[in-house]
C-alpha cells in the first residue's frame, strides 16, 4: 500500500509516524509546501526504522504531487491549525484554498485514491473535497470522531477509574467544540452502561470535557494537538489497508442518511478497501437525535461560508 500525507508539520508527521510504526504500509510519501521539509521529516523519520522495527519506506518531497502518484490513501493535514481562544471554524479562509488545491493535486496523480481529510474546519473541509474532487461517496473520509471518541474514552476511564480498553464509546456529530455528540448513554464499561457506575453529574462532566478536548489541548500547546489524531488517522489508514470493516465514527458525505442531506457530518461507518464500506444507522434516542440535527444545523451554517470563500 502507498500512502501520501499532504502537510508534513505535527499531524503529518504524527501521521506518518504512526503508520510506519504500524508496519502495514509498503511506502510513505509525505508532502509539504515549504522547501525541504517533508525531506527533512522523512529522513528523520526513517533513522527511526531499526529502532522501531519497521520496513515501510518513507520520503519527502516540496509540493511534487509526481511523486504521490499511485497512492491508494491520502492524508490531507495541510492547512493551518488554531491558536488558544479560537474556534475550528475561524480556519476555514486559509485551509479552504489550500484543502481544495491540494484534493485537486492528488486525484490528478491518483485517480483511485482514498482521501482522509483532517484539516479544520473538517467536516466543511471534507465536503469541500468532496465536492472538489467529485470522488464517490465512499472515498471521502473526514478523521474527527475516531479522535473525539479516543478522547471520550480517556474521559470515562479517568471517570470510572478503570484501564481505556474496559471502555466502550463513540461521539457523533460535528467536529467542533459545541457540534460533538458524545453518545454518553449508550457508553459501557465492559458492556454494563456506565450510568450504573456514574452519577448525571460526572456524565454531563464527561460529556463537556469531550466536547472541548481540542481546545483544551490547544491552550496547554499554544497550538492543537498531534499525537492522538495522528494515531487516529493511523487506525483509519490500517482499517483500509487490512480491509477490516472496523467501525469508526467518521464525517461522511450524508444522502438521506440519519434524515440528513448534503453534508459531512461524523456518523458511525465501516472502513475497509474501499473506504467506507456502510453508513451504520444506529438507533438514537430522542435527545440523540435532536443532537445530532442541531450539530448539523453548524456544520451547514460553516459549509455556507464555503460557497463565499471558496
Ligand atoms: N480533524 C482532526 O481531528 C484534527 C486534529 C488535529 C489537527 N487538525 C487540523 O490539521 C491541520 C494541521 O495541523 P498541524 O498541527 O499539523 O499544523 P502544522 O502547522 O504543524 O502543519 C501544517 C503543515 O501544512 C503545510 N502546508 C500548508 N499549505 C500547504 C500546501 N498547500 N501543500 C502542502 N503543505 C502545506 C505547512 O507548511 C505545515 O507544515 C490544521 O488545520 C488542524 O486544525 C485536525
Ligand atoms: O482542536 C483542534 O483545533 C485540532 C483538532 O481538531 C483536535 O480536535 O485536536
Amino acid at each position: 500500500m502507498k500512502v501520501t500525507v499532504v502537510g508534513a508539520g505535527a499531524v503529518g508527521a504524527s501521521c506518518a509516524e504512526y503508520i510506519a510504526i504500524k508496519d502495514f504500509a509498503d511506502e510513505i510519501v509525505l508532502v509539504d509546501i515549504k522547501e525541504g521539509f517533508a525531506e527533512g521529516k522523512a529522513m528523520d523519520l526513517m533513522q527511526t526504522a531499526s529502532l522501531n522495527g519497521f520496513d515501510s519506506t518513507i520520503t519527502g518531497v516540496t509540493n511534487d504531487y509526481a511523486a504521490t502518484a499511485g497512492s491508494d490513501v491520502a492524508v490531507i493535514t495541510s492547512g493551518i491549525p488554531r491558536k488558544p481562544g479560537m474556534t475550528r471554524e475561524e480556519l476555514i479562509t486559509t485551509n479552504a484554498n489550500i484543502v481544495k488545491t491540494v484534493a485537486e493535486n492528488l486525484i490528478k496523480h491518483s485517480p483511485e485514491v482514498i482521501i482522509i481529510v483532517v484539516s479544520n474546519p473538517m467536516d466543511t473541509m471534507t465536503y469541500l473535497a468532496a465536492k472538489a474532487t467529485g470522488l464517490p461517496k465512499n472515498r471521502i473520509i473526514g478523521m474527527g470522531g475516531a479522535l473525539d471518541s479516543a478522547r471520550f474514552k480517556y474521559r470515562l476511564a479517568e471517570a470510572l477509574d478503570c484501564p481505556q480498553s474496559d471502555v466502550s464509546g463513540m461521539v457523533i456529530g460535528g467536529h467542533s467544540d459545541v457540534g460533538m455528540v458524545p453518545l454518553i448513554e449508550k457508553a459501557t464499561r465492559n458492556s454494563v452502561p456506565v450510568s450504573e457506575f456514574l452519577s448525571e453529574e460526572q456524565k454531563a462532566g464527561i460529556v463537556e470535557a469531550t466536547k472541548v478536548g481540542g481546545a483544551t489541548l490547544t491552550k496547554l500547546l499554544g497550538t492543537s494537538a498531534w499525537y492522538a489524531p495522528g494515531a487516529a488517522v493511523s487506525e483509519l489508514v490500517k482499517a483500509i489497508a487490512l480491509d477490516s470493516k472496523k467501525m469508526f465514527p467518521c464525517s461522511a458525505l450524508l444522502e438521506g442518511e440519519y434524515g440528513l442531506n448534503d453534508l459531512c457530518i461524523g456518523v458511525p461507518v465501516l472502513i475497509g478497501k474501499n473506504g467506507i464500506e456502510k453508513i451504520v444507522e444506529i438507533e438514537l434516542s430522542e435527545d440523540e437525535k435532536a443532537k445530532l440535527v442541531t450539530s448539523a444545523e453548524g456544520v451547514s451554517k460553516t459549509n455556507g461560508l464555503l460557497e463565499v470563500e471558496a
